[in-house]
């Protein structure tokens, strides 16, 4: 037997050897294949109990490396830890010589440095803790209370902030870490403590203290790779996080219990030991009840930690929100005039944090004297709110100048609303404050290219209307007289041909320098275009404006030197006067035009007044004015339609529909001219209801063809425009032919919609209410109030042909295109470049944003059967 047990122990134990052997052979293989596939990942290892930290076995231990160590283990990873101090590890981090930092809260700024995963791996939260008997059972508890916690830290600000919210005030006990902070509670110097919960929550029985129920400044916590790299991990950690986290009983939810639960006590001293063996008998009976007990209490503390998450998961939607969000979200008490939360963007809108401008007097974020404006909008919008004249969803909006940190300014658009906070039940005023810098610039910008001439610096048509309309309301004020003239250089073309168009804008500078200087301070001179220059000679007779002409001829007849030339330049004038010969602008250019026509003809290098006898030059006007009253009803009008396509697909976006006059002897005529014949003579409400008629029943028959594209435009003289039964009249075509209202946009021009602006919006209020679209043509030519366009309810803007034309070579009409683009899309419209011929001005259009555009490079405008073969035979390239 005892030979038996040497020989079967024998056998065993070289056996045993044998398989060690071949265990370690096997091991050793694994080992060596897994470390080939397997992908080692350097994790920072630093010191915060218990999230993590060195473990007594020198390893890292606490909550994330488990729950690291969970997912390594899913996605076949060898994790090796790095020991670092926390700021040693972020450098570390950042260089790429760490792959993975865990217990990163997300910030912007972070972001900046890091990438993160998505799925927070743990949410953290301070709370505050207090002796058994303490008494502290909400936040109001807190007041006057001497509360322990790290001072200056981010806890300090946010507690104060959050009780700020309800008037509590507490004496700060200031302790250097979360244990001191609970021993100065043990020890009678404090009354609560706060710390991080998973930390407290551990250590808490220690000390004899238990959680009071205030927590706040959640944060998410994450994994954080160097910014860009090691995507895949992050990958893996939601790949492997989001079921951990969905399912109750994973090993996610056990390392969570197992960490939140207290510490256990690590010294029991020798004497009491045999005591406790006694009790040890005891206790296994009463551990049975308490095993029943606490597995009903785990459930319990599971389901408040589920809700917890799920609060917590809520809030930091919100805080990511508001911290992603260009825009500044705040809330302001009306009665102290104090920001009570500004979200954090504010600090990459003005440089201030938050807290910094929540301690602010509303006077500091506002540039000086703004703030009586600000305050009378919050007094007025509380008394209405007060008064129930004004709700909740009633927003008032400014645009305000606010400081910067570094001295500078920003323009902002602040939209804001009042409301009653749910939780301490007082009035408050919320609101959205944006950045609206680049929008005021490209105002400013587009109000200096679309108004002053960019050769000469004079101003241009546009400002010329308004200086226009300034002179004649004095005039008609005061019963004086004024006197326009219009100035064209003799043989201008001569120059431009011969010594070429550089020498030729020299000149037309020389002059209009000339001009500037031989007329009064209050006189307005400008550049139509081309040699063209109109004055307004303000306070003036005709013998005053014949005295003023002849200096004016003399100057301008004097010799200049371009280049190497010595040039000399006579000028014609015609002049019209005011209120004789017309009372409105268009009237007295076109005399004063007819004037110095007469000029050009008899005698150049002179001037000549208007007289009725040259009214035989409008001949032309009475005859078209004359045939047009037959043109509607002998079928003498057709419309054309011009397709217009996205820059970037050429898809077909829409059509516009141009009228046309085939005149029996005059031929076929261009709307240019007789639109303004029509408008005069008042036929164009016939001839404007009958476009709208005919291009309803057009578009109609598109759609019964299938070949409709989504919306057809049609011009609206400014005559028609301020007809009040318009929105009537357009619903009357709209039902007859049976076409929705946002099929059909109505085109009208910059300059009558900023004409008289408030009647135009009220217009377009009523139109887009009715359902119907809002085109504003021409744009870039009218006196552009921006901030009236801001109001206005258009979908689209039409950028003027006279930009397009030229982008190729004028540097100008690229920055005036440029800017209206981004006008437009700060307004959230579309924009449509009118009149694109080349491949080059759609190439440039595309690169700049431009959403749609219409031009001969796509298509001309063509008869109605033309247009419906085209759609027809575009079937596929139409938007739906
Ligand atoms: N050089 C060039 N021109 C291009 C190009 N693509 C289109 N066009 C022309 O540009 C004009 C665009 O129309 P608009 O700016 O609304 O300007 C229109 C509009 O203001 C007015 N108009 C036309 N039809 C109507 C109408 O039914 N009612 C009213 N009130 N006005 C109309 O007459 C103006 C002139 O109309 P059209 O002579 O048909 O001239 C049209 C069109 O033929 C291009 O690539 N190069």
């Amino acid at each position: 037997m005892f030979q038996r047990f040497i020989i079967s122990h024998g056998l065993r134990a070289a056996a045993t050897q044998v398989v060690a052997v071949l265990f370690g052979a096997l091991l050793l293989v694994a080992g060596l294949s897994s470390a080939a596939s397997a992908r080692e990942v350097v994790v920072g290892l630093y010191e915060n109990e218990p999230k993590i930290f060195t473990g007594s076995d020198g390893r890292a231990a606490g909550i994330f490396p488990e729950i690291l160590r969970e997912i390594a283990a899913r996605e076949g990873w060898q994790l090796r830890y790095e020991r670092c101090e926390w700021s040693v590890c972020l450098g570390l981090l950042d260089a790429g010589e760490i792959d993975l930092m865990p217990d990163v809260a997300f910030s912007s700024e972070r972001l900046e440095r890091f990438s993160f995963h998505d799925v927070v791996a743990l949410h953290s939260w301070s709370q505050v803790f207090k002796p058994t008997d303490s008494g502290i059972e909400s936040i109001l508890d807190l007041d006057g209370k001497r509360i322990a916690m790290l001072a200056g830290s981010v806890q300090e600000v946010a507690l104060r902030a959050m009780l700020a919210g309800f008037d509590v005030e507490f004496e700060l006990v200031p302790a250097d870490s979360f244990d001191e902070t609970f021993a100065l509670v043990a020890r009678g110097d404090a009354d609560a403590a706060v710390a991080n919960h998973l930390f407290g929550v551990r250590r808490a029985p220690q000390y004899a203290l238990v959680t009071a129920p205030v927590v706040f400044q959640p944060s998410g916590l994450f994994f954080a790779t160097t910014r860009g790299r090691n995507l895949d991990l992050l990958a893996g950690i939601d790949r492997q996080l989001q079921p951990l986290k969905a399912d109750q009983s994973s090993q996610y939810f056990r390392i969570l219990e197992r960490w939140a639960a207290p510490a256990p006590e690590f010294v029991v001293p020798t004497m009491l030991r045999k005591l406790m063996f006694t009790l040890l008998a005891i206790g296994v009976v009463l551990g049975v009840v308490v095993i029943v007990l606490r597995s009903q209490v785990r459930a319990r503390t599971r389901e408040r930690e589920r809700l917890a998450i799920e609060v917590m998961e809520s809030e930091q939607r919100y805080r990511d929100l508001a911290e992603s969000i260009y825009d500044v979200i705040w809330t302001l008490d009306p009665e102290t005039l104090r920001f009570t939360y500004v979200s954090p963007s504010v600090e990459r809108l003005r440089g201030y944090t938050p807290e910094e401008v929540m301690n602010m007097p509303l006077e500091a974020t506002l540039a000086p004297g703004q703030l009586g404006r600000v305050q009378e909008v919050i007094a007025r919008s509380m008394a209405e709110y007060i008064a129930g004249e004004r709700s909740t969803s009633d927003a008032v909006m400014l645009e305000v100048e606010q400081p910067r940190r570094d001295g500078s300014m920003v323009w902002t658009e602040v939209v804001g609303n009042i409301a009653r906070n749910p939780i301490t039940g007082r009035l408050e005023v919320r609101g959205v404050t944006r950045d609206i810098t680049e929008r005021r610039s490209n105002e400013a910008r587009i109000q200096q290219l679309a108004h002053y001439d960019q050769l000469t610096g004079l101003p241009n048509r546009v400002l010329l209307r308004d200086r226009f309309a300034q002179l004649q309301a004095l005039a008609q004020r005061h019963g004086q007289q004024f006197a326009l003239l219009f100035l064209d250089l003799d043989h201008f073309k001569n120059i431009n041909d011969t010594l070429g168009h550089d020498a030729g804008d020299q000149l037309l500078v020389v002059i209009a320098r000339r001009l500037e200087t031989a007329l009064r301070a209050g006189d307005t001179v400008c550049r139509l275009g081309g040699d063209e220059y109109i004055m307004l000679l303000g306070e003036c007779d005709a013998d005053g404006a014949a005295a003023v002409v002849r200096k004016l001829i003399e100057l301008v007849s004097e010799p200049c030197t371009v280049g190497a030339h010595e040039l000399v330049t006579t000028p014609s004038i015609g002049i019209a006067m005011y209120p004789d010969d017309g009372e409105d602008l268009e009237t007295l250019l076109r005399k004063a035009d007819v004037a110095m026509y007469r000029v050009k003809h008899e005698n150049r290098g002179d001037f000549r007044f208007y007289t009725s006898e040259m009214q035989a030059h409008t001949e032309r006007a009475l005859l078209l004015a004359s045939a047009l009253r037959h043109a509607v009803a002998g079928g003498q009008l057709h419309l054309h339609y011009q397709p217009q396509f996205d820059v970037s697909t050429r898809q077909v976006t829409g059509a516009e529909a141009l009228v046309r006059w085939s005149h029996p002897s005059l031929g076929v005529l261009s709307p240019a001219e007789f639109i303004p014949v029509a408008e005069s003579t008042g036929l164009i409400n016939e001839l404007g209801a009958w476009v709208l008629r005919e291009a309803a029943r057009e578009l109609r028959r598109w759609q019964d063809e299938g070949v409709a594209p989504p919306m057809l435009a049609v011009n609206l003289s400014a005559v028609q425009f301020r007809r009040p039964d318009l929105p009537e009249c357009i619903r009357r075509e709209l039902d007859e032919a049976g076409i929705q209202p946002e099929r059909l946009e109505l085109e009208l021009t910059e300059a009558v919609a900023m004409d008289d602006p408030e009647k135009a919006l009220h217009m377009m209020r009523q139109l887009a209410a009715s359902g119907v679209r809002i085109a504003i043509d021409d744009f870039g030519t009218g006196y552009s109030s921006l901030s009236y366009l801001k109001r206005f309810t258009a979908h689209r803007l039409k950028i003027d042909q006279s930009f397009v034309r030229d982008i190729g070579e004028d540097e100008d009409d690229r920055a005036i295109v440029r800017a209206i683009i981004r006008l437009a899309q700060s307004l959230g419209m579309h924009t449509v470049a009118e009149g694109v011929e080349t491949e080059e001005q759609l190439a440039f259009l595309k690169a700049e944003g431009c959403d749609e555009a219409q031009g001969y490079l796509l298509a001309r405008p063509m008869p109605a059967d033309d247009m419906r073969a085209f759609l027809a035979a575009n079937r596929a390239l139409i938007v739906r």
